[in-house]
């Protein structure tokens, strides 16, 4: 049996890069924009587990978290035509990043330290990873997350863009991609 590639155009988009970077939001934008469904992974957990990530670390510990989401994403990276946020910390598996680099086309969200410090306030009470932790060791973890984000075909530079810049160059950068490795 011959297995066919999949499309470059029905490829699912995969967002990753570092907490509150922006994947959630830039996500459902770029969805919008392509007519596709939108998956959060963190919204699917949290919707099986009837509770926020934040009580779902409490709960079962991020161990399980870990498992539990290394089996929704391998599961839906196989998805054609969605686009699908990850957490910030999914990466760290490597079978979820074999999974989306071969199914997906990944783009990292790269928002440097300097912009990314002024959004814990948004962010903090909501990513239990943060939690308990000071400036100094939200840097370091920053700074030791940089390298499982290397493992993309597309990286965006957002500092001091709006979401709607940023999901519009994403949309046109895809378009370009797509009739040049794959004209129709
Ligand atoms: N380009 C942007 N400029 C300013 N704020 C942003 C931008 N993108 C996202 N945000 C804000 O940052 C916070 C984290 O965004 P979110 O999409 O949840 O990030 P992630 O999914 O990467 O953790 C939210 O309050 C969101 O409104
Ligand atoms: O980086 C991480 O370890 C995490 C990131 C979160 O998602 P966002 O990146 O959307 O905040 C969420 O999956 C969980 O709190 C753990
Ligand atoms: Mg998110």
């Amino acid at each position: 049996m011959t297995v066919r590639e999949v499309p470059l155009r029905e490829k699912s988009i995969v967002f990753i890069g570092f907490m509150g970077v922006g994947k959630t939001t830039i996500g459902k934008l770029v969805a919008k924009k392509l007519y596709r469904d939108f998956i959060d992974i963190d919204q699917v957990i949290e919707e099986e587990y009837g509770a926020p990530t934040s009580e779902i670390f409490k709960q079962i510990g991020e161990k399980a978290f870990r498992a539990k989401e290394k089996e929704v994403i391998t599961k839906l990276s196989k998805k054609k035509l969605s686009v699908l946020s990850l957490g910030g910390g999914a990466f760290l598996q490597e079978d979820i990043r074999e999974a989306c680099t071969k199914n997906c086309i990944v783009f990292f969200l790269d928002l440097s330290w300097e912009y990314w410090k002024d959004r814990i306030s948004l962010i903090i009470d909501s990513r239990p990873v943060l939690q308990g932790r000071n400036i100094d060791e939200i840097l370091e973890l920053f700074n030791s997350r940089q390298e499982i984000y290397q493992y993309h075909h597309s990286r965006v530079k957002t500092d001091s863009q709006e979401a709607e810049e940023i999901a519009d160059y994403i949309v046109d950068s895809l378009k370009v991609a797509w009739d040049i490795y794959e004209p129709r």
